[in-house]
């Protein structure tokens, strides 16, 4: 399959005169970038390679001219031809808090300027009838100029922008990313390319790997404080990345910020290059803080929790085991390894309509206790949530039983991403996902509830906020002690689920609670599933179920672009009506419905954001 791609990919290149000794390195890096992902390098007639092998090309000339100058020996291109659970506790005897350094307020709060990823995203990119000559185009961009200014209220800073940007830089910089001539230098008239009819500028391809920056930033690489991984542009044994050699982009990607510790290893990549890496620590499983009592006991698992009696693969008995009555006496995987069907709707529905279903509503709320005021509120309710209940160690089965997913961890491969609609970073799978498919776990320090109040109250500012409350079955017992009522917070510690951002409607994860060690469930697992079908390099999602309204809500309220036509966050819509308003006489022809206006809107964060 991948011999059959790299020929189509020859027969391209051949057509426009490339030889192939020199394509194929760049090939080959293009596949490693993005995960060998043949589909998305084969887009638009191999757009992607013919760019990089170009832009590698040009760069080069422009080597051997400085080489010259400096009378020294031309420096040439690279060739990479050569080419290569358990929950220990953290500080728990010592009782020491965390050290100060740790708790620094986590942001990702650099520039936030990346073009769109994917194809299919710039179906609604703001763009005006294309211009058809030079002559014409010109004359198109002054017209937009005029609009522009004409029509962009003064204080249009709705969208999320790099911090301390003020919005008339940003409305520069549209105008700018309109006017700016492109160079066209990456084709050759037999490029294979369409011949465009928008402005070059607005559609540009997806990723471009080898895509040249007008300011690029200054440096190139990672500084990770803790942990000391790899730098970007380095291999094992400390030689320059064979991509890095190829590209000689300031691009930052890290081939697994699971230091190992996962059985695949997770990427990352910042198609723009100038993020700063996120700050944490890599966990593959969930660690306690502090407080939170979690008793792990073999004495404490019942003979109706557990299958001692049964060996091999659960799922193959003709009589499901007593690890299938909590999900109705079936098991909830399939001998794929996937979630059944009927299960994973009944998650979902629960996600969506949580008023269709039952909650419980706490006596002495822990969420309302840790509040530690003087006012007395009511418990808001927790739903009382479907959960899959896996095979473990007093179980007879072995660790291939088809009961035990989610325990064996990550074995997807994914990549975490530098989003293009001001999220920050987020996550996509490096290959397609079927329905129903585990994709990750919420791995996080294990706090109490009053410890995450407690430390949300001093990191007030974060930017990014990355707890969970654990409140699945917290209506099953009457009360819950401080140490019971607990959560997950991926800030300092966690795994790569930590990235995935939220959708209000329709997000192609859902989280399932899962129970495996602890019957009593004060402490449970947070799984991933797919909801649907998932596409390589699509962004995983998950609806985090936040009231935007509610400020006590332990990941704080954001400004929501998840850009879905049900978003739940009011002032984003306020604030896409706003700018609609302004925008609809510039584009005169643009339809006013709801979706059409949101996608719109969003759509011009990310030509904004783009330049
Ligand atoms: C669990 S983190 C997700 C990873 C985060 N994007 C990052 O860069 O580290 C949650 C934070 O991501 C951002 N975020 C997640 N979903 C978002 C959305 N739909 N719109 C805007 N920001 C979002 C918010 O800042 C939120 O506090």
């Amino acid at each position: 399959m991948a011999h059959n791609h790299m020929n189509e990919a020859l027969t391209v290149t051949r057509g426009l005169g490339i030889p192939d000794e020199e394509v194929i390195p760049v090939y080959k890096n293009l596949l490693k970038v993005y995960g060998d992902n043949l589909e998305f390098i084969a887009e638009e007639n191999y757009r992607a390679l013919v760019d990089a092998y170009f832009e590698q090309k040009d760069d080069s000339k422009e080597g051997e001219v400085k080489g010259m100058k400096s009378g020294k020996e031309p420096e040439r291109f690279l060739s990479v031809g050569k080419e290569e659970r358990v929950f220990p506790k953290l500080d728990h005897t010592s009782k020491k808090p965390i050290s100060k350094e740790s708790k620094t307020p986590l942001t990702s709060s650099g520039p936030q300027l990346s073009k769109p990823s994917k194809p299919s995203e710039s179906k609604y990119r703001l763009v005006h009838p294309p211009p058809r000559s030079n002559v014409e185009n010109s004359n198109f961009i002054e017209q937009v100029k005029n609009k522009i200014s004409l029509n962009t209220p003064p204080t249009a800073k709705p969208f999320d922008r790099p911090l301390g940007e003020s919005s008339s830089s940003h409305v520069s910089r549209e105008k700018k990313l309109l006017l700016k001539p492109r160079k066209e230098k990456h084709y050759s008239p037999l490029s294979p390319r369409p011949i465009s009819t928008i402005h070059p500028e607005l559609q540009k391809p997806p990723v471009k790997v080898g895509v040249k920056m007008d300011n690029p930033p200054l440096e190139v690489g990672v500084k990770m404080d803790n942990p000391p991984l790899k730098k970007a542009n380095t291999c094992e044994n400390g030689d320059t990345h064979p991509f890095f050699k190829v590209q000689k982009k300031p691009y930052n990607f890290l081939e697994d910020i699971s230091k190992g510790t996962e059985k695949v290893g997770i990427s990352l990549l910042d198609e723009i290059g100038n993020e700063r890496i996120p700050k944490f620590n890599y966990i593959p499983q969930s660690i306690i803080y502090q407080n939170a009592n979690i008793n792990i006991s073999l004495a404490r698992i019942v003979d109706e929790d557990c299958c001692s009696s049964c060996s091999g693969d659960c799922l193959s008995s003709s009589l499901p085991c007593a690890c299938a009555c909590e999900t109705g006496g079936e098991f909830a995987y399939t001998p794929q390894g996937l979630l059944k069907e009927k299960f994973l709707k009944a998650c979902i529905d629960m996600k969506e309509q949580p008023e269709d279903h039952h909650f419980v509503y706490c006596t002495d709320c822990p969420i309302e206790r840790s509040r530690n005021d003087d006012k007395f509120e009511k418990c808001k309710g927790h739903l009382v949530r479907k959960f899959i209940k896996e095979c473990w160690r007093k179980c007879g089965c072995d660790m291939k039983c088809g009961n035990r997913v989610v325990q064996r961890g990550i074995s997807r491969r994914l990549q975490v991403f530098f989003t293009s609609e001001g999220k920050g970073w987020g996550v996509r799978p490096l290959d397609p996902l079927p329905e129903g498919a585990f994709v990750c776990e919420y791995i996080g320090e294990v706090l109490t509830n009053m410890e995450l109040y407690n430390r949300n109250k001093k990191s007030s500012k974060d930017r990014h906020t990355y707890p969970v409350t654990l409140d699945a079955d917290w209506g099953s017992e009457g009360f819950l002690k401080d140490e019971e009522a607990l959560c997950l917070d991926g800030t300092y510690h966690g795994n790569v689920s930590r990235f995935i951002n939220h959708r209000c409607s329709d997000p192609n994860l859902v989280d399932i609670p899962v129970e495996v060690e602890t019957p009593d469930r004060h402490f449970y697992h947070l799984a991933f599933f797919t909801t649907r079908k998932v596409a390589a390099l699509e962004e995983l999602t998950w609806d985090y179920g936040i009231d935007f309204n509610d400020k006590y809500h332990p990941i704080k309220a954001f400004r929501c672009s998840c850009g879905s036509p049900n978003c739940r966050d009011k002032t984003r819509k306020r604030l896409v009506y706003y700018f609609l308003s302004s925008v609809t006489n510039f584009y005169g022809h643009c339809q006013t419905t709801e979706n059409t206006m949101t996608k719109l809107a969003y759509e011009y964060v990310i030509v904004v954001n783009s330049n």
